[in-house]
């Protein structure tokens, strides 16, 4: 008998009951196969996020993305991923006209995925599809803050909660997608202090980026943290440069070809011995 790996995968009450033990929950979104075994054994969550829209897609904002985009790098990731829980996004108009809808969407990302849950954006106007979605069987992660699906009604990726007086309707909105039964709920882009009291008002992880350290785990684009986004936002902490890495090793690939001296005697292949 071959030797037993670990590969149980972690779960969606695991990663509740990291708050209560207060264990930091390690999120990175990603969007491909490659990257997804990369990552797998450092973090609890990978998001496939519909920032790929703009990240992979070069798309200016997330509007344009499809489900189906969705559904294609949601099966991607999970051919990679073995141990971290996977959560898709559930893409700009596939969830928000009434329940029913955001339930035969959601239910077509798990089934053709095998992800483990969804991610959809809003606070109060959502909590009854939260709820619809999660008494079905669908775990939903909730995501309030600076929510770029509302781009055109914010006017830019602005930071929410600078003012005391935008304080109450984003802790409502925590609150009652909370009660609806989401599992966890990204905080982004919103003031420091904000996303600390609601934190402490939540029963479930808080996810951070854009937010605050006190947040229950933190999430950033991959893309960004690795240095591949020439113009990160100021939340990002970039762990390597591999827009330079990449661009050095093109550059030198590009002089062997022009110089002839790639492919070397070790990349080719010579004829078959004659035998007899
Ligand atoms: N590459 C990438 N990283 C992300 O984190 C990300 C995406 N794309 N696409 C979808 C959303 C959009 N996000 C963004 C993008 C830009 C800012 C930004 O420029 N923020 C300003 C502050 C703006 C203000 O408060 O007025 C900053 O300087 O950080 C914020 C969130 C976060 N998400
Ligand atoms: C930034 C995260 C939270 C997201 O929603 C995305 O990547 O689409
Ligand atoms: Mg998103």
């Amino acid at each position: 008998m071959s030797a037993v790996v670990d590969t149980k995968r972690i779960s969606v009450p695991e990663i509740i009951a990291k708050k209560a033990v207060r264990q930091p929950v390690v999120c990175l979104t990603c969007y491909h196969a490659h990257t997804a075994r990369l990552l797998d054994s450092h973090v609890d969550l990978m998001l496939v996020g519909d920032s790929l829209g703009m990240v992979i897609h070069g798309m200016e904002n997330t509007l344009g993305v499809t489900l189906e985009m969705m559904i294609l790098h949601g099966q991607a990731v999970m051919r990679g991923a073995k141990k971290a829980l996977v959560v898709v996004d559930m893409p700009f108009g596939s969830y928000e006209e009434s329940p029913q809808v955001a339930f035969r969407n959601a239910a077509r990302v798990i089934s053709e995925t095998g992800a483990q849950a969804v991610k959809l954006e809003g606070g109060e106007r959502m909590a009854e599809t939260v709820h619809y979605l999660s008494q079905r069987g669908i775990p939903v992660m909730g995501h309030i803050g600076l929510t770029p699906q509302r781009i055109q009604i914010f006017g830019g990726f602005k930071t929410q909660g600078r003012t005391e007086a935008e304080w109450p309707a984003i802790e409502a909105d925590a609150k009652a997608i909370a009660e609806a039964g989401a599992f966890s709920m990204v905080l982004e882009g919103m003031a420091e202090p904000l996303a600390a009291k609601i934190t402490g008002q939540v029963p479930v992880p808080t996810i951070g980026i854009g937010a605050s350290a006190e947040c229950d785990g933190q999430i950033l684009v991959m893309e960004d943290m690795l240095g591949l986004n020439p113009k990160p936002p100021k939340f990002v902490r970039t762990y390597a440069n591999m827009g330079e890495d990449i661009e050095a090793a093109v550059k030198a690939y590009a002089a062997d070809v022009r110089a002839r001296t790639f492919p070397g005697v070790e990349n080719v292949y010579q004829m078959k011995k004659k035998t007899g």
